[in-house]
């Protein structure tokens, strides 16, 4: 016999239920890496919440699963002042440049330092805010000052989180892109299509987040790593190394790559190790960064008008970079 239609209350509590479950699989799929359940149990119960959602649209909430697919075509972007500024990255481009900015950093820290390694990704700098644990705002870096709401483009990247696991008010920061093979597929796509293909997955993420049609967004399969945290709110990490697993811990997707390196030498080292792993990552990066590790002698040495004087970036794309 068909099933009887829910009451309401029995929608409301159904929907609560098929809510959490999603957003625990989701998370698992699009965060972890590390789905466990089959893609044909979410869509089931996927289905099934989506038909309560119809009979009962006040049983809708902002978090729910649905609302990821996009709906809305927006008028254009609003501007966004950044409170804490949006800093870029000093460039290096030989083995020379990273010793030479290691003894700065010694000189001014008046020690050796450790340091926290990270993969470049090569994408777009976003900035998320949000208030007891719900996504309120996301922005593009813009000019470090002033960017653009996206928003409701950013809530249908799967894997930035409509609410974080803790109920936490924070502002944190890290790139958007696309990943190789969804940029492969979606060049196919447009050269049948006619349409004029992208250059690389950076200008495809870059064009995909400036669609005013979100649900064009939700399906170009953009991706995340989150690396900074702007605003700690009653995030405790001392270091850049603690600060990305409290990242992790708190529901957002982190590069797992990352390594401590207690010489500048061991950073090297990691430097040519992922030079020649770069071409087996499902993403592209453009390089690696260096970072103080402890978030004191970070705030010794302070900033430049434009970049902290802690931190370094090695392009792998450098004309002058023949090889590492
Ligand atoms: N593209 C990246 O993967 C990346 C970019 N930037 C940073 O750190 C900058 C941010 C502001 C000060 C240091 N880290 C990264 N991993």
């Amino acid at each position: 016999m068909a099933d009887q239609p829910l009451t309401l209350a029995e929608a409301t509590e159904k929907a609560k239920e098929l809510r959490t479950q999603l957003n625990h699989y989701s998370h698992e799929y699009y965060v972890e890496d590390k789905p466990t359940v089959e893609d044909y149990v979410y869509d089931r119960l996927y289905k099934e919440l989506l038909d309560i959602e119809t009979n009962y649209p006040d049983l809708i909430t902002a978090d729910s699963p649905t609302q990821r697919v996009g709906g809305k075509i927006l008028q254009g972007f609003e501007k966004v002042t950044h409170d804490i500024q949006m800093f870029s990255l000093n460039d290096g481009f030989s083995k020379e440049d990273i010793f030479d900015f290691d003894e700065r950093v010694q000189k001014l820290a008046g020690k050796q330092v450790g340091y926290c390694c990270e993969l470049k990704i090569d994408g777009l700098a976003i900035s998320l805010k949000y208030e007891n644990g719900k996504f309120v705002q996301g922005a593009t870096r813009g000019d470090g000052t002033l960017g653009e709401n996206i928003t409701e483009n950013l809530k249908t990247v799967k894997s930035i989180p409509l609410e974080l696991k803790k109920p936490i008010s924070v502002e944190v920061r890290g790139e958007c892109y696309m990943p190789k093979q969804s940029f492969v597929n979606l060049n196919k796509e447009r050269e049948e299509a006619g349409q004029d293909v992208f250059a690389n997955p950076r200008n495809a993420a870059a064009g995909s987040l400036r669609q005013l049609d979100t649900r064009m967004v939700a399906k170009r399969n953009l991706n995340t790593f989150l690396y900074t945290v702007a605003d700690f709110g009653p995030m405790t990490a001392q270091t850049q190394f603690d600060a990305l697993n409290e990242l992790s811990e708190i529901g957002l997707r982190t590069n797992p790559e990352k390594k401590l390196c207690a010489t500048i030498e061991d950073v090297w080292a990691y430097i040519e190790e992922y030079h020649e792993k770069r071409t087996d990552l499902p993403y592209e990066i453009d390089g690696i960064v260096i970072k103080v590790n402890d978030f004191t002698i970070q705030d010794e040495l302070g900033f430049t008008v434009k970049a902290p004087r802690w931190a370094i970036a090695i392009s792998f794309r450098q004309k002058k970079l023949k090889r590492l």
